[in-house]
């Protein structure tokens, strides 16, 4: 059961501390959020989490092993996997072949195709296997983002901005897709700005303000602290 961890992470670009010591810990079988206002630092954080930034201190652990100088492409073989706030589709492939090169390169003997089918039916894109992931609409986009991810089986998933996008509807399947997902053992982590989506299907919460965390809870907590309401949800 996998368990991420960072301690004391410092990212500073030029003079601003983009990330001040931020920890946080998100363990296997839970969704753990991570929120703040905008430049709080959580896709910084999430950069140094996959290895695409080396932060200046602090360190980042995955199940107890120092990671944090592991190469993107290690920590992916480790189980992890990440979506971006930007789409990062194959535009001009179809839907079920962004899932195809994803389950093959996480296949390990399984069969692929097997895989990506499952994965359309479980994301609800069944019906738009054969669409070039260009034409998808942006909900529907970033749930084959979320697909894509999930092709590799990954055992810590971190999701930034995963609703950005979504209808309602969208966002209600979703959340049902993540709470599954989490059941099976995965660690997830939810950078997300949709509160609503935040408050119903995470078990911990993370705040990040100006790179610090400031608070760290239940949700039910995180809605009634106070530095957290001034911070971030008082602005809503
Ligand atoms: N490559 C970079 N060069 C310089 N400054 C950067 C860079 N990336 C991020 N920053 C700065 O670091 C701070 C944190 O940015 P970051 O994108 O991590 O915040 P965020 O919480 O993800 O914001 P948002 O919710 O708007 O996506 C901001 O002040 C941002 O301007």
């Amino acid at each position: 059961m996998a368990s991420l961890r960072t301690d004391g992470v410092t990212v500073v670009f030029g003079g601003n501390r983009a990330l001040d010591e931020a920890g946080f810990e998100a363990e296997a079988g839970r969704i753990t959020g991570l929120i703040g206002p905008n430049g709080a630092g959580k896709s910084t954080l999430f950069d140094v989490v996959s290895g695409l930034r080396r932060p200046q201190s602090g360190t980042v652990t995955l199940d107890g092993h120092d990671i944090t100088r592991a190469t993107p492409a290690q920590r992916a073989r480790r189980g992890m996997a990440r979506t971006f706030q930007r789409l990062e589709l194959f535009g001009r492939l179809t839907v079920r072949d962004n899932l195809l090169v994803a389950a093959e390169l996480g296949a390990r003997g399984r069969n692929s195709a097997r895989t990506a089918d499952g994965i359309l039916q479980r994301i609800g894109l069944t019906a738009d296997a054969d669409t070039a992931a260009d034409a998808l609409p942006t909900g529907a986009a970033r749930l084959l983002e979320v697909g894509r991810a999930l092709a590799g089986r990954p055992r810590v998933l971190l999701l930034d901005e995963p609703a950005a996008g979504q209808d309602a509807d969208e966002t209600r399947r979703f959340a049902a897709l993540l709470r599954d997902v989490a059941a099976e053992g995965c660690a997830v982590v939810l950078v997300e700005h949709d509160m609503g989506l935040v408050m119903s299907v995470c078990d911990q919460v993370y705040v990040l303000d100006l790179g610090r965390i400031v608070a760290c809870g239940p949700p039910a907590d995180i809605q009634q602290d106070q530095t957290v309401l001034a911070a971030y949800l008082g602005e809503a």
